[in-house]
């Protein structure tokens, strides 16, 4: 019976073909919506010896039928199960007829006169049956239907019984095309909360605030799930109406629990507290009833009233916190309450309409769905365009601190470079500098340029030192040091070697020139009156040995050892003098 199946996809097809293409010249007739005419009676039919139920046999019994506009809940249930309703089709052009049907609660049999034409779950021999799904119903029509009795047997242990929401005689392809077009935001809407939530798991895995994206991701779930399964194009994709209504309760269910999550993070204290009891209730709710319905302990479909009252009771109950305590939240977070409330109401709205409290109408809870996730979409690209700005200006400061710091260094490194070339008591050069120059003037000299080098040693150093203390040595040798750096010109280079011990290297001088320059710096010295403090200290005396390159060697980095020769000779030689390296000496 259920052609549903076997011609889904070639029905797509077709119906898009002539949805793309009005002026086909098809003519049928437009849908004819039977929501008046009908009747209906308590009570399951008794079955006759042939199988056939006695009601659709019986037509005419005296008051047994009452009239109804619409097949469903009539007045004075009385906990009843069974329901017939029935209707005499009227006539119609349609080249393809069928009866569409929004929902069933819960399960029914369609008769046309007395034969069965389609049936909706399974019956008993009690004429009882399991929940199989709320899918959307398409009941295939012979052409001759016309003026014949449609009969409805309907069994429901749930709180509707009948049919729902709207019963259509229409035309195969304008079914098809009919749901497609309704379907064609849902899809979209629940595509794009899918999408959101996939988005909003990624950032919970790399984000500080990641409690506040499962939120997000939980609620974004929930609801593109929920919209999909509720999509009435979802039956297309797969023909299985009680998996789709699994994983609607399933989205729907969880809806709070995401909020809640969400919302939990904004506040603290008493709020915080009752709004996590509110989603951990939901999410305890969700567990029971979704395991229990799974488990085959209760129908799913009895598990929606229960749902419905719990978020009448919580949404409100919510909101009422919210509202106290605005004055917490900043214009962004009042911005996806304000959306939440709009999803909310749709989603009251749409119980009251699903519990007969108001009058059958789709209500665009998609619409609600999709409000929030352009809030939360809007809001995040807000957060990402004030985060790049930051990174920008971070950056720019960064990078200036950078060559802040980079410069610092280098002075730093070039402050470390001369101290480590600088004897700190007396400001000369130090002997690792000499050991470099000494290369460097070598090298230069060996090209064909004199070089001579003077090595000085301070006499009776030690004598003076104990005479009159350490500190008056120290003055000795910072003054000696700078009389002897005033002595030299600006290319000579003055070190002191370490103790009383100084080396002078003279680059292109020869041994002549520099002896003159050394006796006078002798004379110098002698003269000096070295005074420490208050007091005068006596005289000091330099000895000074001479060497010079080629004059003395071929060798120019030989010229510290014969220097220090003849320094030795100068000591030997009775001290305040000046030495010129001789080969004979050793
Ligand atoms: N005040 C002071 N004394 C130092 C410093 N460095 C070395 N001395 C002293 O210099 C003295 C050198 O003594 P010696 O090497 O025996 O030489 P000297 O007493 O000068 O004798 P001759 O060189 O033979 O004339 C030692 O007593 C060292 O302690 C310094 O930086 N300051």
């Amino acid at each position: 019976m259920r052609r549903l199946d076997s011609l889904l996809w070639p029905c797509i097809t077709l119906s898009l073909v002539l949805l793309l293409w009005p002026a086909s010249g098809i003519a049928s007739a437009p849908a004819l919506d039977l929501d008046k005419g009908w009747e209906y009676r308590w009570g399951d039919s008794p079955q006759l010896a042939d199988g056939t139920y006695a009601w659709l046999r019986e037509s005419d019994a005296e008051g047994a039928w009452h009239s109804i506009d619409f097949p469903s809940n009539p007045p004075g249930r009385e906990g009843r199960r069974h329901a017939w309703f029935r209707i005499t089709l009227p006539s119609g052009e349609w080249r393809d007829p069928v009866l569409y049907i929004y929902s069933i609660d819960l399960i029914a049999q369609a008769f046309l006169d007395e034969a069965l034409i389609y049936q909706h779950g399974s019956f008993d021999e009690t004429g009882e049956g399991p929940f199989v799904g709320w899918p959307w119903h398409m009941i295939s029509l012979t052409e001759d239907f016309a003026d014949r009795q449609l009969s409805f047997r309907v069994y429901s242990n749930y709180t509707d019984i009948g049919l729902w929401g709207e019963v259509r005689l229409m035309d195969r392809l304008d079914l098809f095309a009919m749901i497609l077009q309704r379907s064609a935001t849902d899809l979209a809407v629940s595509a794009f909360c899918l999408l959101l939530a996939l988005l909003a798991a990624g950032f919970a895995l790399v984000q500080q605030r990641r409690r506040n994206f499962i939120g997000i991701a939980l609620f974004s779930l929930a609801s593109g799930i929920m919209i999909l399964a509720e999509t009435q194009a979802s039956q297309f994709l797969l023909s299985k109406p009680l998996a789709w209504d699994y994983m609607a309760s399933g989205g729907y269910y969880a809806l709070p629990v995401g909020i809640g999550l969400l919302l939990e993070t904004w506040f603290s204290g008493r709020h915080k507290r009752w709004i996590r009891r509110l989603w951990q209730f939901h999410l305890g709710y969700w567990l029971v009833a979704i395991g229990l319905a799974l488990a085959g302990v209760v129908n799913l479909s009895s598990t929606f009233p229960v749902f419905d009252v719990l978020l009448t009771i919580s949404l409100p109950l919510l909101f009422a916190l919210l509202i106290g305590s605005l004055k917490q939240l900043d214009g962004e977070q009042r911005l996806v309450i304000a959306a939440y409330g709009v999803f909310g109401l749709l989603l009251l709205l749409d119980m009251s309409v699903a519990h007969g409290l108001l009058a059958w109408q789709r209500i665009p809870v998609s619409l609600g769905a999709l409000l929030f996730s352009l809030v939360i979409v809007a809001i995040s690209l807000r957060h990402y365009a004030r985060t790049q700005r930051e990174l920008v200006v971070l950056n720019q400061r960064l990078e200036k601190e950078v060559a802040e710091r980079t410069r610092e260094l280098q002075e730093l490194v070039e402050r470390f470079r001369i101290f480590s070339y600088q004897d700190p008591l007396t400001g000369l050069k130090n002997r690792r500098y000499f050991n470099e120059i000494i290369t460097r003037e070598a090298a230069i000299a060996k090209r064909g340029a004199p070089l001579t080098l003077a090595m000085l040693d301070i006499d009776h150093f030690k004598l003076f030192n104990d005479l009159h203390g350490h500190e008056a040595g120290d003055c000795v040798l910072v003054t000696t040091a700078r009389l002897i750096g005033e002595h030299f010109r600006e290319a000579d280079v003055v070190c002191r070697l370490g103790g009383e011990e100084f080396v002078i290297l003279m680059p292109s001088t020869t041994e002549g020139q520099a002896r003159e320059a050394i006796e006078r710096l002798l004379d110098t010295i002698r003269q000096h009156r070295f005074e420490h403090g208050d007091s005068a200290l006596g005289p000091v005396g330099l000895s000074c040995g001479i060497a010079s390159y080629p004059a003395h060697t071929d060798d120019p980095y030989a010229l510290v050892q014969l220097a220090d020769t003849a320094l030795y000779r100068a000591k030997r030689s009775g001290r305040d003098r000046c030495e010129t390296y001789a080969p004979t000496v050793t």
